[in-house]
Order: structure tokens, then C-alpha cells, then sequence
């Protein structure tokens, strides 16, 4: 039967990095998608400013929204402290399934919660499901037209606290303008655009960060 492209990225994982270093799955995950197959990862350019929200912030709390392989849960959980918390959700179960594999490959699986299941219906949840209050860092890289209802919830359900940060990555390519709007004018967040570009290709799109105010 056909492989689909993320078994193939697993299987580049496998072949090319070493079990249990992260840099290694990073970097044989970007040289399988910028010289085989391109794939919708955060990618090397933004990875670097993704890196450095993460390691400023030194965050407890983590929630990724849109697991997909698992490229920017590896780059994210490699730098969190100890007893950090760690949540991704991924909708889609083929995805899911790659996306555990490679963070067992880099030696993660301790740091990081995969969860299976649409956003909309697990940010109600998260409190009570996995005792957290609020979120330090929310990166968001999931259904594009998700974002701004569910950055809305995360206010609803008070898992955001004054000084949490929102990183959104494709706010150009393939566009959040909904979520853009509403973030830039809303007197609840302080945002900053990051330009850069499309992961593995000369398009631009960009990061945008944004504090919440409280
Ligand atoms: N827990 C959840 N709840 C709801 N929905 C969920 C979910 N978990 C997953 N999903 C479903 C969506 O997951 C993938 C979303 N990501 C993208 O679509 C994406 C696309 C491009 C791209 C593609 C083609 C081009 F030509 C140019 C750019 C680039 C990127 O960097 C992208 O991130
Ligand atoms: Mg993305």
C-alpha cells in the first residue's frame, strides 16, 4: 500500500537521526522537507523565533494547537524546564500516530501530552482533564480559520493569565486575517508581527506574538 508523506518523514527520522537527540530529528526532518518532500512543518526560519519566545519565557505551561508530524512539539519540548506541562492537540489520527513516533524518537514522550481531538471541543476540557490553570505559551498552527474562535474560548474558559503569550505562525501564508484583525485592535493583547517566511520556500509569512493583558 502507498505510504503517505509523514510515514515517509518518519521514516527519514529513522533512517537519519539519532534516538533520543532532538537537534538531530529537527534537522533530519528540515533536510527531508527542503530536499524530498516539502511539508506543512513551522519549519528552520521560523523555528529559530519560535526557539526564542520558548526560551525567554522559560514557560510552565505549554499548549500547541496542530501536532501535525511533531516537528515544532520536538523543537518546543526540548527546551522546556523539568516539571513544565505540556499539551498538543491534533485533530487528525494519521497525523497523531507519526507525530508520537517522532517525539519517542528524540526521547520526549516524558515532556509532552498528545491529545487527539478537535480544538474547539478539548479547550473546555483542559482544566479539569489535566489540572492546569492557565497557559504560559500558546502556539498556535492549526486550522487557520480556528484561531481567532479559539483564542476567544482560551478567554472564556480563564486559561489565560496576564503575561501569557499567543505565537501564531502562517498570520500571512496561508493567512489568519480574521484572527490578525481581532489580536492588532484588541485592547486585551500587545502584538508584535515577526516576518519571515513560508516554511522551506522564498514566500513570506510570518509569526505574530501577542501578550495578553488581562
Ligand atoms: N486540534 C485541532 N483542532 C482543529 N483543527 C486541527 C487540529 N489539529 C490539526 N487540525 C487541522 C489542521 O492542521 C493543519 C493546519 N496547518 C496548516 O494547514 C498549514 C498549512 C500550510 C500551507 C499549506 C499549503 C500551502 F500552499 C501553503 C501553506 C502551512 C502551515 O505552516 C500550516 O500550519
Ligand atoms: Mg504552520
Amino acid at each position: 500500500t502507498q505510504s503517505t508523506r509523514p510515514q515517509r518523514l518518519l521514516s527519514a527520522v529513522q533512517k537519519n537521526a539519532t534516538r533520543g537527540d532532538p537537534c538531530s530529528v529537527v534537522r533530519a526532518i528540515d533536510d527531508f522537507c527542503r530536499h524530498k518532500e516539502w511539508a506543512m512543518n513551522v519549519g528552520d526560519e521560523k523555528g529559530c523565533i519560535l526557539d526564542s519566545v520558548v526560551s525567554e519565557m522559560n514557560p510552565a505551561a505549554v499548549l500547541e494547537l496542530g501536532t501535525y508530524c511533531g516537528y515544532s512539539t520536538v523543537r518546543i519540548a526540548r527546551l522546556l524546564p523539568p516539571d513544565a506541562k505540556f499539551i498538543t492537540l491534533e485533530f487528525n489520527p494519521g497525523f497523531a500516530a507519526i507525530a508520537r513516533q517522532v517525539i519517542a524518537w528524540a526521547g520526549l514522550e516524558e515532556k509532552v501530552q498528545l491529545v487527539e481531538g478537535a480544538s474547539g471541543d478539548w479547550i473546555p476540557k483542559i482544566k479539569e482533564q489535566f489540572g492546569i490553570k492557565t497557559f504560559d505559551l500558546v502556539f498556535l498552527d492549526h486550522w487557520k480559520d480556528r484561531y481567532l474562535p479559539d483564542t476567544k474560548l482560551m478567554e472564556e474558559c480563564g486559561l489565560l493569565r496576564k503575561g501569557s503569550v499567543l505565537l501564531a505562525d502562517n498570520v500571512i501564508c496561508p493567512g489568519t486575517p480574521d484572527y490578525l484583525e481581532y489580536i492588532r485592535s484588541s485592547p486585551k493583547y500587545e502584538s508584535r508581527y515577526f516576518k519571515s517566511h513560508l516554511e522551506y520556500t522564498k514566500v513570506e509569512d510570518g509569526l505574530e506574538k501577542s501578550i495578553f493583558l488581562g
